[in-house]
C-alpha cells in the first residue's frame, strides 16, 4: 500500500491535476457495457460530473460508483421523466443502451429493438443538450449513427462535427492481436481500422500497421488476421454463448474514445482516433469510420485513409453495398416516423 501511494505521488507530480470540467452522461449505464464504462469514467481526470442514466437498476450502480475516491461526481438517473436532468448541461454523452448479440445473430437482427431506443435517446439530447458531443456504441452502429443524425438534423441541431459511431474496439482489437503476432506491447502497436462496425464492412489496413507485419507472415496469415479482426465481436458472442456480446474490452475501448474526446475539447491537441462519422471521405458513402482530427469543436478533419494494398482494395470495394444499405436502412427509418 505504501508503495502504492508512493507511485500515485509520483504519477500526480508527472501529469499535473487537470481542470475537472466535463459532464458526461451515460445512456444504459446499468448495463453489461455500462457498468465498467462508469468505473472507467469515474476515473478520469477530465470529468466533474458524471450522469449515469438507465431505464433500470442505476440507483446501485451509480451509488456504488460513486464510492471510488476520485473526484468525478456521480448521479444515477432512472427512467425516461430523469432523462432531461441526466442531459442537460452535458459535454459529451455515451450510448451503450440497447440489446447485444447472442449467437447466430448478427449485428443488424438488433436494428429492430435498437433504432427505437436510439431515436428516443437522440430525441432527448437534441432537446437538453443539442451541443453535446455524442459517441454512439450501440449496435448497428451502421445504422444507429444515421438514425441519430436524422434525428437531430429534423431537430435543427445538427453537427456532424460532434456525432460519432463508436468503432474504437476495432482498433483495439486490430493493436491487440497484432501485438501479439510480432510480440509487441499493443501500446506500441497502429493498426488503422476503417469503414463501418460489422463483418466485411470493417476494414483493418494492415499495410499501414507499425510496427510493419513481419515478412514472415504469408498472404494466407494475413487475410487469416484481417478476417478475425473483422470476425472478433462474433467470437466474443459465440465464446459468451448466449450471455451476450463483448462488455469489458468494450468499456476500455469507449473509455480510451471518450479520453481522446475530452483531451481534444480541452484544447490539448490536435488529437487523432478513428470513429464512424458522417463525412465526405468516400464518394457516395456519406459515413464512413476514417481517421480524425480532433479538436475543440469536434472534427476539425477527416484525415486521407492512406494507401491501401490489392487485398484492402478488394474488401474496400466489396463493403460498399451493404454499408450503403445500412446507412439508408437508418435514415428510411426516421423517415418513416414512430410506428403508429
Ligand atoms: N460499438 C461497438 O463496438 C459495440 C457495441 N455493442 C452494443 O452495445 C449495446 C449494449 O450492449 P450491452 O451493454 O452488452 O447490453 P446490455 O443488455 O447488457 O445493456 C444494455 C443496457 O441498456 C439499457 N437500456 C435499454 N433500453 C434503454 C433506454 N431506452 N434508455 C436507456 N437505457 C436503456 C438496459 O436497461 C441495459 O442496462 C448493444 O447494442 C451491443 O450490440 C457491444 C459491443 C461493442
Ligand atoms: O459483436 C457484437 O455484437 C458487439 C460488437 O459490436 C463487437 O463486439 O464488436
Amino acid at each position: 500500500m505504501a508503495a502504492l501511494n508512493r507511485i500515485q505521488k509520483i504519477a500526480s507530480h508527472l501529469d499535473p491535476p487537470k481542470p475537472f470540467k466535463f459532464k458526461v452522461a451515460l445512456l444504459g449505464a446499468a448495463g453489461g457495457i455500462g457498468q465498467p464504462l462508469s468505473m472507467l469514467l469515474k476515473m478520469s481526470p477530465y470529468i466533474s460530473e458524471l450522469s449515469l442514466y438507465d431505464v433500470a437498476n442505476t440507483p446501485g450502480v451509480a451509488a456504488d460508483v460513486s464510492h471510488m475516491s476520485t473526484a468525478a461526481r456521480v448521479k444515477g438517473y432512472l427512467g425516461p421523466d430523469q432523462l432531461p436532468a441526466a442531459l442537460a448541461g452535458s459535454n459529451l454523452v455515451i450510448i451503450p443502451a440497447g440489446v447485444p448479440r447472442k449467437p447466430g445473430m448478427t449485428r443488424d437482427d438488433l436494428f429492430n429493438i435498437n433504432a427505437g431506443i436510439v431515436r428516443t435517446l437522440a430525441e432527448a439530447i437534441a432537446a437538453h443538450c443539442p451541443n453535446a458531443w455524442v459517441a454512439i456504441i450501440s449496435n448497428p452502429v451502421n445504422s444507429t449513427v444515421p438514425i441519430a443524425a436524422e434525428v437531430l438534423q429534423r431537430a435543427g441541431v445538427l453537427n456532424p462535427a460532434r456525432l460519432f459511431g463508436v468503432t474504437t474496439l476495432d482498433v483495439v482489437r486490430a493493436e491487440a492481436f497484432l501485438g501479439e503476432i510480432v510480440g509487441a506491447d499493443p501500446r506500441d502497436v497502429s493498426v488503422p481500422v476503417v469503414g463501418g462496425h460489422a463483418g466485411i464492412t470493417i476494414l483493418p489496413l494492415l499495410s499501414q500497421a507499425r510496427p510493419p507485419l513481419p515478412a514472415s507472415v504469408t498472404a494466407e496469415q494475413r487475410k487469416a488476421l484481417m478476417t478475425r479482426i473483422q470476425d472478433a465481436g462474433t467470437e466474443v458472442v459465440q465464446a459468451k454463448a448466449g450471455a451476450g456480446s463483448a462488455t469489458l474490452s468494450m468499456a476500455y475501448a469507449a473509455a480510451r474514445f471518450a479520453d481522446s474526446c475530452l483531451r481534444a475539447m480541452s484544447g490539448e491537441g490536435p488529437v487523432t482516433e478513428y470513429a464512424y462519422v458522417r463525412s465526405s471521405a468516400v464518394q457516395g458513402l456519406p459515413y464512413f469510420s476514417s481517421p480524425l482530427r480532433l479538436g475543440r469543436s469536434g472534427v476539425e478533419e477527416v484525415l486521407p485513409l492512406g494507401p491501401m494494398d490489392a487485398l484492402e482494395s478488394e474488401n474496400f470495394e466489396a463493403m460498399k453495398a451493404e454499408l450503403l444499405g445500412s446507412i439508408k436502412k437508418g435514415e428510411e427509418f426516421v423517415a418513416r416516423g414512430p410506428a403508429k
